[in-house]
């Protein structure tokens, strides 16, 4: 890593969006350092590409203070921490206060622990955080109560930080509706998803990464919700 080089952190991108940014940013010359919980092939090309891989899980405390220890002992700054790592679970009569808690810690606590920890290394001519958050966090939804709920605290905690923040760090949150399928999504569930918009896509990845570059280059936006749903608002 060269001495000029900038450091951006992206929790959770051994796969789809935070993948796709970490190499893209990899090739932006930035030096990219990612948190992935499940070992898998793609760490070792990641790996081979500069990114430094760090396997943390989220679920606890514990994993997260080990996280960034292991962050404040490599990193003396960070360009830019953007927190992606999330789990899409559907509520469960079953089991509603196991799924409450796991939404909470991975969408709330764990950003909120590592920001209050890595804030410090946020030290540069220009610093931010960026919230991957939820359309259903302005909104709610009937089948996914609690990971919707634990997407509204990070939204306040994107106001919050920006407050406690500024001037020397921007903190915004970028809210997707659609941005791309899983693997099991049938044609039937495709098709209802792609009506929910006034657009009707699935844009993928890069308009993620757009946004996430739009945000990194900015001077004046802080405290900010990116809505990136197509119209869906007006879809009534
Ligand atoms: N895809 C979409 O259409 C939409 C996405 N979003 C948001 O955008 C972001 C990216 O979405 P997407 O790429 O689909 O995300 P994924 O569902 O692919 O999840 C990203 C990563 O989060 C990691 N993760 C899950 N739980 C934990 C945990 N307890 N500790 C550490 N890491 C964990 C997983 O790691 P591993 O695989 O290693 O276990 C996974 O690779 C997310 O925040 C998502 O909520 C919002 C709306 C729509
Ligand atoms: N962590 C994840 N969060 C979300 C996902 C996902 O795959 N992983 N997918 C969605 C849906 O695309 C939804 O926006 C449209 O049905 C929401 N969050």
């Amino acid at each position: 890593m060269s001495d000029t080089q900038q450091v951006i952190l992206i929790t959770g991108a051994a796969q789809r969006v935070g993948l796709h940014c970490a190499k893209a940013l990899n090739r932006q010359d930035y030096k990219v350092v990612i948190s992935y919980r499940r070992q898998r092939p793609v760490i070792d090309t990641l790996t081979e590409k500069g990114i430094d891989c760090i396997q943390a899980d989220f679920a606890t405390v514990e994993g997260v203070e080990n996280f960034t220890d292991t962050i404040r002992q490599r990193y003396p700054q960070l360009r830019a921490i953007i927190h992606n790592a999330s789990d899409w679970k559907h509520d469960s009569i079953h089991n509603q206060a196991d799924i409450f808690e796991q939404m909470m810690a991975i969408h709330a606590r764990a950003p909120m622990l590592i920001n209050q920890r890595l804030a410090e290394r946020l030290s540069g001519e220009k610093a931010d955080i960026i919230h991957l958050t939820d359309y259903v966090a302005s909104t709610g939804s009937a089948r996914h109560m609690a990971y919707a709920a634990s997407k509204a605290a990070l939204e306040n905690l994107t106001l919050s930080f920006a407050r406690k923040l500024a001037p020397k760090v921007k903190v915004n949150a970028i809210a997707p509706a659609l941005i791309c399928f899983n693997e099991g999504d049938d044609e039937a569930y495709r098709q209802k998803a792609l009506q929910k918009s006034l657009l009707g896509i699935a844009p993928g990845e890069q308009e993620v990464l757009k946004t996430i570059n739009w945000l990194l280059d900015s001077d004046f936006v802080t405290g900010r919700i990116v809505a990136l749903d197509g119209g869906r608002h007006l879809n009534f």
